[in-house]
Order: structure tokens, then C-alpha cells, then sequence
């Protein structure tokens, strides 16, 4: 991190957005860091087979099945931390146990919580395709979700407005990670072709 102004002492920031399925973790949390020039990496890139498998045939994940999800996770926002490099990564962090797993000795994570209506939620995983979550696991996500409480100092951010509006509503609670961390437009430079088309069709 050559070229960031470094605050006075800790790791650089790792933003952890949560939510239940298709509030738009990772269309809110890839955008988030390709606006900082930070890594993002996809919550469910650490699902171990199983849990994949089981979310598609419609079971909801027990805590035992998210247990070694959340130490990978975890693991990344230590390898974050131990390269000295800021980053992104989803995960729903539905109950609070979870959310103490992954912040527990990581005074640099900050956690978001992407907030939508069963209606609004609904109607985008409808319009989702090829996604294995699908729309009737969305009451039991919703029956795990333990809405975080005031000493928590979770970013709690509506999705209804389009993706580039949540981001800034981010940025608004985060003032100092766009002043002292944003890293310079090297994805801008390089970004490939793929990078260029629209993203996902929006419902
Ligand atoms: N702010 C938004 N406005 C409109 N559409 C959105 C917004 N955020 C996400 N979407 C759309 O909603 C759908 C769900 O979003 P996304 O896949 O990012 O959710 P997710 O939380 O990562 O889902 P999952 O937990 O199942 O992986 C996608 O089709 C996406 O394009
Ligand atoms: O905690 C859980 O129930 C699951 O991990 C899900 O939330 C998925 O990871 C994802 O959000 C679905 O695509």
C-alpha cells in the first residue's frame, strides 16, 4: 500500500457486507470495492460443497454448516490484514454469533448490513437467474436474521435505492475510507474488456 496515506496504527479496513440472500451483497459489495480499488472476494466462493449443494436443494445451513464458511472467511480477513491490504468481502451474517465469529480481535472490520423488504427481496430473486439460491429459502434467511443492536456498530443501509446510491449511503457513514484509503485507479487503468459491459441486468 505504497501510495496510501496510512492512519496512525492497525490493519487497513475490511468492510464485511451482510444480508439475507439477494439484498445485493455481492452486487453492493464488488461495486463497493471496485469504487475504493480494494479486493473483493464473494462469501460464497467459501462455502465448503456441501453447503452449496444442500442451499440448492432448498435446506436451509444449520450453525454447525456455516461454522468452517466462517472461519474461511475469517482466514481471508486475516490474510488481508497480514498482506496490509484493505478489502471486501459478503457474507450474510445473519445472527449475531456469526457477526462476533468474524469481528472477534479484528478491530478492523467494519460491518454493513444491507436492509430490504421480504417484497423488494422477492421480486429480485425472481428476476435472478442461475443463482442455486432460490426464492422459497428466503423465509428462513429472513427467520435467522438477528437484526443487529446499537452496540454492535453495524452500517445498516436500505437497498432500494440503485447500487451506486447504497455505496455512496456507505461512504456516508465511512467518511474516512474514501479520504485516507481509496487506492488509485490501477483497476480503472487495467480493467479488462469484461469489466466494461453493464452490470447485471437490474430488476
Ligand atoms: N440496489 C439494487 N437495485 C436494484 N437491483 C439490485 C440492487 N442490488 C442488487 N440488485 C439485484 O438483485 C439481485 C440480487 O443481488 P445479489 O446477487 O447481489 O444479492 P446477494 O445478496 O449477493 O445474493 P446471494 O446471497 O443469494 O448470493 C441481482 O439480480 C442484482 O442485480
Ligand atoms: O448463511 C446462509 O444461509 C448462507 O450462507 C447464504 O446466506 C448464502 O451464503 C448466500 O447468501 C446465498 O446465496
Amino acid at each position: 500500500m505504497a501510495d496510501a496515506p496510512q492512519p496512525a496504527s492497525g490493519p487497513p479496513p475490511v468492510f464485511i457486507v451482510m444480508g439475507v440472500a439477494g439484498t445485493g451483497k455481492t452486487t453492493v459489495g464488488s461495486l463497493l470495492a471496485r469504487r475504493l480499488g480494494w479486493r473483493y472476494a464473494d462469501g460464497d466462493e467459501f462455502h465448503p460443497r456441501s453447503n452449496v449443494d444442500k442451499m440448492a436443494a432448498g435446506t436451509p445451513l444449520t450453525d454447525e454448516d456455516r461454522r468452517p464458511w466462517l472461519a474461511a472467511i475469517a482466514r481471508w480477513v486475516d490474510e488481508r490484514a497480514a498482506l496490509g491490504e484493505p478489502g471486501v468481502v459478503s457474507c450474510s451474517g445473519l445472527r449475531r454469533v456469526y457477526r462476533d465469529r468474524l469481528r472477534g480481535g479484528r478491530p478492523q472490520v467494519r460491518l454493513v448490513l444491507l436492509e430490504g423488504t421480504r417484497e423488494l427481496i422477492v421480486r429480485r430473486l425472481a428476476a435472478r437467474h442461475g443463482h442455486f439460491m432460490r426464492v422459497e429459502m428466503l423465509d428462513s434467511q429472513f427467520a435467522d436474521l438477528e437484526l443487529p443492536r446499537p452496540d454492535e456498530d453495524v452500517t445498516e443501509v436500505s437497498v432500494e435505492p440503485p447500487p451506486d446510491e447504497v455505496v455512496d449511503a456507505i461512504f456516508k457513514e465511512h467518511p474516512d475510507v474514501e479520504r485516507l484509503w481509496r487506492r488509485p485507479a490501477r483497476g480503472r487503468i487495467r480493467r479488462s474488456a469484461r469489466d466494461h459491459r453493464s452490470p447485471r441486468s437490474l430488476p
